[in-house]
């Protein structure tokens, strides 16, 4: 995380947060409630290939160009420890191509199910300012799926501690202990202590 933050700095506007994928704005949304002022844009934006911190501040540096405000973009890793965190930031792409059966195919060459889930969101004040990120991560293994399939590799992820798949979870039990939960809990705590904010023309 960046080391200083200017106490009640004024935005221009308020923070769009960007994504491509409505499950997550959902999530953002019930998660956040009225803590932080934004809005949304669905756009799609290009990643890198690399580690997820500079995945995640690349993409808030090209929202923030496109948007010209403060911007709000996350990036979504599932990891497995028997392959050294992989998929990581290319899940999207696993999950696409071999599915939920496939990812469990993988594991059966390991007897290590181990998985974590991370989130990295990065805040970018504006398309020069260099990007700030929080990270939450959620320990669980990967299982067979079960639950309903509607977001994601939630069918095959059981975290820690739980006999629930996230999928088969009620929404609130899992956005009390997700990874975007923990990191969302960084970036309310970063905005209550910077204390932004708005310019009044600002819509
Ligand atoms: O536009 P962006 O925000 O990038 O949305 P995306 O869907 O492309 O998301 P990512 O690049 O972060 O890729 C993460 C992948 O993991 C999935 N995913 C993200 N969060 C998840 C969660 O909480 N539970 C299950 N699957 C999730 C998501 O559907 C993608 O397939
Ligand atoms: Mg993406």
């Amino acid at each position: 995380m960046a080391g200083t933050t200017v106490r009640g700095l004024m935005l221009p506007k308020p923070v769009t947060f960007v994504t491509g994928n409505p499950k997550k704005l959902e999530e953002v949304k019930a998660i956040l409630g009225q803590s932080i002022p934004f809005q949304s844009l669905k756009l799609d934006l290009p990643e890198l290939q690399g580690e997820p911190e500079e995945i995640s501040k690349e993409k808030a540096r090209l929202a923030a160009i496109q948007v010209n405000g403060p911007v709000l973009v996350e990036d979504t890793c599932l990891c497995f420890n028997s392959l050294k965190g992989l998929p990581g930031p290319y899940i999207k792409w696993f999950l696409q191509k071999i599915g939920h059966e496939g990812l469990n195919n993988v594991l059966m060459a390991y007897e290590d199910k181990s998985a974590y889930a991370l989130c990295v969101f990065s805040l970018a004040l504006g398309p020069s300012a260099d990007p700030i990120t929080f990270v939450g991560k959620t320990m669980g293994k990967i299982v067979e799926a079960r639950g309903p399939n509607d977001f994601g590799w939630d069918p095959i992820f059981q975290p820690d501690g739980y006999e629930q798949t996230y999928a088969e979870m009620p929404k609130e039990e899992k956005n009390k202990i997700s990874h975007r939960y923990r990191a969302l809990t960084l970036v309310k705590s970063h905005f209550a202590e910077a204390g932004y904010t708005f310019h009044p023309d600002s819509s």
